[in-house]
């Protein structure tokens, strides 16, 4: 049973934060699974949940044909608009590696600017940082892996030298004030290897936090997680990273996307990625789907009273336009359901 089922049983007058403090503080009196069960999820300060949307980066960087900078400006546009203040906008990667991405300098200078809506940027090493700060972007995220193979597929150099040159990004753009996300992939599974020990994600994500990246986002890049396995996954490393500087990136190939973020939740993480309309994949993993839809996202945090800022409604909107646009179905659950109820 959810907590917040259990807690509308027990006590079904218990509608204000305080009042649930106060019963959870009483823990004789709860029920049996709420016994054994960290208060985090229901109290106070823990119900807004940061979503990171990685659609105009994640959920297009696998699309063979090139989608034109005015689609993607304008997608951004409407994510901005519907109440999504942390947009990944696209990434300063090499052309010849990324060929969706090789207009980053023009997206960078087309979007339009928000008061609290951050666009960040992926940037693999010096080069791209700097173009990146020359189009003007405020926050970057290097990308690592927890996978040797996958690493090398990925940024052609072991997960070592990666974080050497990591720490190089990550030195100057935090001398030039600028905000760096960190990720990791293959933290649940690598297409190459298989099986990834959460012992070698927790001391990658470690490095990462202690260079300086503000946030680290575990990736499961090829969606191979399940609840057990994440739990596995996230216990080490929120050992090692405060457990608030922590972000899920959910993949969503064997459908198992929001059972994983369920658990993240429970274990008091409090920020996701995800994908418009569910678009997306990683030219190096392939086989692997679109990362978790946000509006299947924000329909499961709405429904646990959780509070994104986001409006549903509009959003489902924004996912059928690029849906039309890229001339594929809307992968999302929700946003399949609510279209066709809106028809009826
Ligand atoms: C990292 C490199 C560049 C190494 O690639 P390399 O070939 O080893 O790099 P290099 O330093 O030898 O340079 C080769 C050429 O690339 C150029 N170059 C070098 N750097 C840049 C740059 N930043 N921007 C633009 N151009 C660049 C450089 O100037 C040179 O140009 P040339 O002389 O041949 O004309 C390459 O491997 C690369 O770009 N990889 C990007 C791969 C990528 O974008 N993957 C998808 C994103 S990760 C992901 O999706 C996972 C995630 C984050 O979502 C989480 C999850 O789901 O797990």
């Amino acid at each position: 049973m959810s907590v917040r089922i259990a807690l509308r049983t027990a006590y079904p007058r218990a509608h204000s934060i305080s009042l649930k403090k106060k019963y959870l503080a009483q823990s004789s009196t709860l029920p049996r699974c709420l016994q054994t069960w960290s208060p985090q999820i229901a109290i106070g300060s823990q119900r807004h949940v940061k979503i990171v949307e990685v659609g105009p980066r994640d959920g297009l960087q696998n699309e063979e044909k090139l989608v034109p900078t005015d689609v993607k400006v304008e997608l951004i546009d409407k994510l901005a608009k519907v109440g999504l203040k942390s947009i990944e906008a696209t990434s300063f990667v090499s052309p010849k590696w990324v060929p969706q991405m090789a207009d980053a300098s023009q997206v960078m200078s087309l979007v339009p600017q928000y008061p609290n809506v951050r666009y960040s940027v992926l940037t693999p090493n010096l080069f791209g940082l700097e173009a990146a700060i020359a189009a003007g972007a405020k926050e970057v995220a290097i990308f690592g892996a927890a996978s040797e193979t996958f690493s090398k597929k990925n940024i052609n150099c072991t997960i070592d030298e990666s974080l050497e040159r990591f720490r190089v990004v990550v030195d100057r753009a935090v001398k030039d004030g600028i905000l760096v996300r960190g990720y990791i992939s293959c933290v649940l599974g690598c297409p190459y290897e298989g099986h990834v020990e959460p012992e070698v994600v927790a001391r990658t994500a470690e490095k990462m936090y202690k260079m300086g990246c503000y946030e680290i986002s575990l990736g499961d890049t090829i969606g191979v997680g399940t609840p057990g396995s994440t739990k596995k996954m996230i216990k080490p490393v929120a050992k090692v990273v405060p457990v608030d500087k922590l972000a899920m990136h959910c993949h969503d190939t064997y459908g198992q996307a929001l059972a994983n973020i369920h658990c993240a939740l429970e274990l008091g993480v409090r920020v996701f990625d995800s994908s418009i309309a569910g678009l997306g994949g990683c030219p190096f993993a392939k086989g692997a789907t679109g990362n978790v839809a946000t509006e299947d996202l924000v329909y499961m945090l709405h429904g646990m009273d959780f509070e994104t800022g986001v409006n549903l409604r509009e959003l489902v909107q924004v996912g059928n336009y690029i849906s039309e646009k890229l001339g594929r179905k809307n992968v999302s659950r929700a946003a399949t359901a609510l279209s066709a109820a809106a028809r009826l």
